[in-house]
C-alpha cells in the first residue's frame, strides 16, 4: 500500500472534486440550489476501500461480496475488467459489465433517506469468479468516522408538502451506521427500519 500512497492520494484528491460535481447535480435533480447538499455536508466523510477478491476455485458456493445497498450518501466505484458485480433492478440481478475508464456511482441509504426518495439507493453484490483476481476501489462519500458530528439528517425540509409527507424520521449518521452494521449486510433493511 505504501507503494501507490502516493496514487492514492492523488486519486482521493480528484475523486473527491468528482463528489463535488455530483453532489451540485444531484442537489439541482432535486430542484435545490446547486450548493445544497455540499452545504448539508455530504461530501464532508470519505473513506476509500479497496478490495480484493482471490480467484475461487468454487464460484457457485461461494459470493464475493453479499447482497448489500451502501449506508452513506454516495460511493464512487471503479471495477477492473474481471465483472462479477450486479445490481437488484425490477427483480432480477443485472450485470454491470466492466466499462474501460467508467466509474459506477451508487446512491446510498442516506441519499435516500434526506431526498425522501427522491433518489433509491442501490442494492448490489459481487459474484465470486475463478477467472482471474478482481480488484475494485470503493469510494464513499459519508461521515461514518465523524463520531462528533451532531448534525441530524432527515427529509429535506424543502421538499415536504401536504402530497409528499417526510417518509422517514431523522438520525444521526452515526446512529445510522450503528444500526446498519449491527445488522450485517442483507438487502436494505437498514433503511426500512427508519421508516416513519
Ligand atoms: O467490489 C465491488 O465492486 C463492490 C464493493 C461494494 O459493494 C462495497 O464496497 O460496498
Ligand atoms: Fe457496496
Amino acid at each position: 500500500m505504501l507503494i501507490c500512497s502516493d496514487a492514492l492520494l492523488e486519486y482521493t484528491e480528484q475523486v473527491n472534486k468528482l463528489g463535488k460535481t455530483l453532489f451540485e447535480l444531484l442537489s439541482e435533480a432535486l430542484g435545490l440550489k446547486p450548493s445544497y447538499l455540499t452545504e448539508l455536508e455530504c461530501d464532508q466523510g470519505q473513506i476509500l476501500i479497496c478490495h480484493y477478491y482471490p480467484p475461487c476455485p468454487q464460484p457457485e458456493l461461494a459470493i464475493g461480496t453479499s447482497r448489500h445497498s451502501d449506508a452513506g450518501f454516495l460511493t464512487v466505484l471503479l471495477q477492473d475488467e474481471v465483472g462479477g458485480l450486479q445490481i437488484f433492478n425490477e427483480d432480477r440481478w443485472v450485470d454491470v459489465t466492466p466499462t474501460p475508464g467508467a466509474f459506477i456511482v451508487n446512491i446510498g441509504d442516506l441519499l435516500q433517506l434526506i431526498s425522501n426518495d427522491g433518489f433509491r439507493s442501490v442494492e448490489h453484490r459481487v459474484l465470486a469468479k475463478n477467472a482471474a483476481p478482481r480488484v475494485s476501489i470503493a469510494f464513499f462519500f459519508s461521515t461514518h468516522f465523524h463520531p462528533a458530528s451532531t448534525r441530524m439528517y432527515g427529509p429535506i425540509k424543502e421538499l415536504l408538502s401536504e402530497e409528499n409527507k417526510p417518509l422517514y424520521r431523522e438520525t444521526l449518521v452515526r446512529d445510522y451506521m450503528k444500526h446498519y452494521f449491527s445488522i450485517g449486510l442483507d438487502a436494505k433493511t437498514a433503511i426500512s427500519d427508519f421508516r416513519l
